[in-house]
């Protein structure tokens, strides 16, 4: 058995799965609403709990208390979920001190994820001492992006003293739907647009099977419009505020916190943001058009930017589930080759495989991601001292 267990915690979430690699999931969890009285723990599927955790690491010691001891005897290794890993990290990691400072150092740059991260990563050690813990990271996928599209125009010697460049984020979801799109379509290296649209969303161009380019920058703020994040905006917006006598940490707070889908509509999960809609809620219907709209901006620029794509990919919560959006983004796409069925989409919710829902000149598909199954082939590789095998092969 290659049992591995993988943390994935999010801003207000932990997801959990302890994988036998290769051989299939032997449990999951989630726990939400971290940090309030009230928290959520669903365990294999089961009748939710509720009891309070204040923080992420009341939440990781709840997951072990129903996570049978037994079940953690013989862990080939613990696969974390890190979101920022700069230009240090390019591959899947053990984390030793060195490691961990450098990981709390990229902390201002995904301060959402970051802490968070660590905090399981310290968990887990504390409760796991002999067992190797493996850091995953968000922007290794994105190492390939090319200079052209990593570079901001600022003053050279700022952005190299700085650290500022696009590094990206998703890759280990965009690196797993990769790979499964490389399969579905028979095609080895895909060329690929992948909208990954959950909490966080961004859309990433896949070259031959490497990622050229991808919506988030320095840190997960930029590009699509989010749950609870902004997206792309002019830069000049918290210059504005600030002059106008904002706090900095107040301003970051309202683009990270308080903007996105939140901040147009009232509410961060597309679900009750579609219904509101539906429901003629005129706040609600913008901020839905105003979601779909930019992440077909991107889809446009992406297709100029790949060569002869393969296929438009969506995942994640809102891409795997939310057929009327795939509609309202790929409906005036006709003239570049995107046409949508709208019966199979319609049927595609949640699939469990991937699905072609447009037969136009470039075919669309759902692919459900699963980062935690990406985690725990790359932890267990690096755990057996196995080199990772790269992009697309993925293990
Ligand atoms: N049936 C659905 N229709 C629309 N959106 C959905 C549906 N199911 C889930 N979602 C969206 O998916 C989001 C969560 O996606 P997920 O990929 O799990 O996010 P994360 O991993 O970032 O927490 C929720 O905020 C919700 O808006
Ligand atoms: C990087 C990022 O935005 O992650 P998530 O979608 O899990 O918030
Ligand atoms: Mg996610």
């Amino acid at each position: 058995m290659k049992l591995v267990l993988v943390v994935n915690s999010g801003s207000s979430s932990l997801k959990y799965q302890l994988i036998d690699v290769g051989a299939g999931v032997l449990a999951k969890g989630l726990i939400e609403e971290i940090g309030s009285d009230a928290a959520r723990l669903r365990h294999n599927g089961r009748a939710p709990e509720t009891r309070p955790a204040k923080d992420h690491a009341a939440a990781l010691a709840w997951m072990l208390d129903v996570l049978p001891n037994a079940s953690l005897d013989g862990l080939l290794a613990v696969g974390h979920r890190v979101v920022h890993g700069g230009t240090r990290y390019t591959a899947p990691t053990v984390v030793d001190a060195a490691v961990e400072a450098g990981i709390e150092e990229l902390s201002p740059l995904a301060p959402l994820h970051n802490p968070v991260n660590l905090a399981g990563i310290r968990a887990l050690r504390a409760q796991l001492p002999d067992v190797p813990q493996v850091a995953v990271f968000d922007t290794a996928f994105h190492a390939t992006i090319p200079a052209v599209a990593a570079t901001y125009a600022l003053p050279v010697d700022v952005a190299a003293e700085y650290g500022i460049r696009r590094y990206g984020f998703h890759g280990t979801s965009c690196q797993y739907v990769t790979g499964r799109a490389a399969e579905y379509l028979g095609v080895p290296a895909p060329n690929l647009v992948i909208c990954h649209l959950g909490n966080g969303a961004s859309a990433t161009a896949v070259a031959g099977g490497r990622s050229v380019d991808t919506s988030m920058g320095l840190s997960p703020l930029e590009g699509l419009v989010m749950g609870t994040r902004s997206g792309d905006l002019d830069p000049a917006v918290p210059f504005h505020l600030i002059r106008a006598g904002l706090d900095p940490a107040d301003v970051e707070k309202i683009l990270t916190s308080r903007s996105g889908l939140r901040g147009l509509a009232g509410v961060s999960d597309m679900r009750e943001v579609r219904a509101a809609a539906d429901e003629g809620d005129a706040g609600a219907r913008l901020a839905r058009d105003v979601y779909a709209y930019r992440i077909r901006k991107y889809v446009g620029a992406y297709l100029a930017v790949v060569p002869g794509v393969h296929a438009l990919v969506f995942t994640a919560g809102v891409g795997e589930n939310d057929a009327p959006l795939r509609a309202e983004v790929c409906g005036p796409l006709a003239h570049l080759g995107v046409e949508l069925d709208e019966d199979a989409n319609r049927e595609a919710v949640g699939p469990s495989t991937p699905a072609t829902i447009g037969h136009g000149p470039i075919p669309v598909l759902v692919i459900p991601t699963d980062e935690e199954s990406e985690i725990a082939a790359q932890a267990a590789a690096v755990a057996r001292g196995v080199a990772h095998s790269g992009p697309v092969q993925g293990r």
